[in-house]
């Protein structure tokens, strides 16, 4: 089925914290503005670190590995084969208004085209940032991530969603795909 789905406390505060820690001081961050080898803004402002690229991260991939594999079960039902692209944990600041704009993650790309369904944890204590909701359009309705640190939402990888802008503070994401063959 089509659905945005809510998992509430997938991650412990302790280990949101722990990864963004470890993304902070990996110095790995690059600017996710990239697009046609462009840096392009105005869609998105934000700091990316792949998870893959930091150690001992394999309980990470592992804990998504479960969430998804009971969400699809449970919830969507699509066609998976894999996870082909190492999750990553994004960094949006209010010292450049870190935002993504009105997007789908399915692209042309080989990976990008085999994109099925999304899954964003939100890293961040609320308190710590201002704005950076995330908010998701699959149908007549606009739907918005749930906020506590923790806290996962999965949704098809079609479905138009984006990061309104950091105002205040910082919010740190963690995001991963799974990937099958292209919808049809
Ligand atoms: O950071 C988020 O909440 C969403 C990230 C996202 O949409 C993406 O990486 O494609
Ligand atoms: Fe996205």
């Amino acid at each position: 089925m089509i659905a945005f789905h809510v998992v509430p406390d997938a991650f412990t505060p302790a280990e949101c914290q722990a990864l963004i820690t470890a993304a902070d001081q990996s110095g790995l961050a690059r600017d996710a503005g990239l697009v046609r080898r462009e840096r392009d803004h105005d869609l998105r402002r934000a700091d990316l670190v792949w998870v893959d690229d930091l150690p001992e991260t394999d309980w990470v991939m592992n804990r998504l590995i479960d969430l998804v594999r009971v969400a699809n079960r449970e919830v969507f039902d699509f066609a998976l084969d894999d996870f082909s692209e190492s999750p990553q944990i994004a960094r949006y600041g209010a010292e450049r208004q870190g935002h993504f704009g009105w997007h789908s993650d399915i692209g042309e790309g080989t990976l990008a085209s085999r994109r099925k369904l999304t899954l964003v944890a939100q890293l961040s204590d609320p308190a710590a940032y201002e704005g950076g909701a995330l908010e998701v359009w699959y149908d007549s309705n606009i739907r918005t991530a749930p906020l506590p640190q923790g806290s996962v939402v999965l949704f098809p990888s079609f479905a138009l969603h984006r990061v309104q802008p950091v105002t205040a503070g910082e919010r740190h994401s963690l995001t991963v795909w799974a990937h099958g063959m292209p919808f049809r």
